[in-house]
């Protein structure tokens, strides 16, 4: 398996747009020595160990090169909780490490985050119902407060942000002409453990992920969220347990 690349869904759907501006995401970094120095840098683990303890396992990886807004508003990334996307627990021993690129703020759509829920419980996530197109897999939570505080994470260059998995977050338009570009790597305790999401209402990101890994590796046996999980997940430092 290589690196996965992801287009805006305006960009995926036209007929030509040249070089790295077709490029909105890259994953798994698992794949690329280079690119997954990021999740060994003392500076980043020094934080994100005081979750993990000392097994911290690279569970998901992304570069991302939010592009120009076409005028659809396809660049904005709805609100959602990251644990809505993970088969593991606890909670409390995952956390997300968001590096900003460049100087991030509203106008190139940095990071929304309502404060506090990250106390909350997983919330039911679907596709939002904007006009227009919505990216694959960019589930957002149908019923969040409306009156709950919005921050805006204005960052500079090479600013950090670690968040918790439950944090109600997304990230707006990016109204430039320019790539905004973060990194970020979702960390977790070794020590955690896979949970069954049928039944759930994790089920439906589930589906579409099987459906994915199926079209694109030609998987022959059943497989279920767990083991595309289990497969990408790559041992920062300690020992590889239960994940
Ligand atoms: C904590 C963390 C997990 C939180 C998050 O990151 S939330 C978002 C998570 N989801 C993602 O990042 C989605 C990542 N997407 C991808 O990896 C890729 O776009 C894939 C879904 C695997 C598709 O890749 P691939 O099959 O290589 O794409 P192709 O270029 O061959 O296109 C296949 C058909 O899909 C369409 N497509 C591609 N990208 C998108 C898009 N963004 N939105 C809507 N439709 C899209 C494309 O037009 C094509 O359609 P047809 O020509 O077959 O009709
Ligand atoms: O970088 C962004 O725009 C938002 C990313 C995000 O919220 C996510 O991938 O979970």
């Amino acid at each position: 398996m290589g690196l996965m690349v992801m287009r805006d869904v305006t960009i995926a759907k036209s007929e030509y747009v040249p070089s790295e501006k077709m490029i909105t995401k890259v994953q798994d970094f698992q794949e690329d020595e280079e690119l997954f120095r990021y999740c060994t840098l003392p500076e980043i683990l020094k934080y994100v160990e005081c979750f993990t303890g000392p097994n911290v396992m690279a569970m998901h990886t992304m570069l991302i090169n939010k592009p120009p807004d076409s005028g659809k508003k396809t660049s904005r990334h709805p609100l959602h909780q990251d644990l809505h996307y993970f088969p593991f627990r606890p909670s409390n021993n995952i956390v997300c490490a968001w590096t900003a690129m460049e100087h991030i703020d509203r106008n190139n759509g940095c990071l929304v985050v309502l404060p506090g829920t990250h106390k909350g419980s997983l919330k039911p996530h679907d596709y939002p119902q904007w006009q227009g197109a919505v990216n694959i897999m960019f589930h957002g939570i149908q019923d969040y407060d409306e009156n709950n505080t919005r921050v805006h994470l204005v960052m500079e260059k090479g600013d950090t942000v670690f968040f918790h998995p439950l944090l109600i977050h997304g990230s707006g338009r990016n109204k430039t002409q320019g790539f905004r570009k973060a990194i970020s790597c979702h960390f977790a305790s070794a020590n955690c453990h896979y949970i069954d999401v049928k039944g759930t209402s994790q089920e439906n990101i589930e589906k579409e992920v099987v459906r994915f890994a199926n079209e694109l590796f030609k998987v022959k046996q059943d497989i279920n969220l767990k083991d595309v999980w289990r497969f990408r997940a790559r041992l920062v430092k300690g020992e590889r347990f239960n994940l």
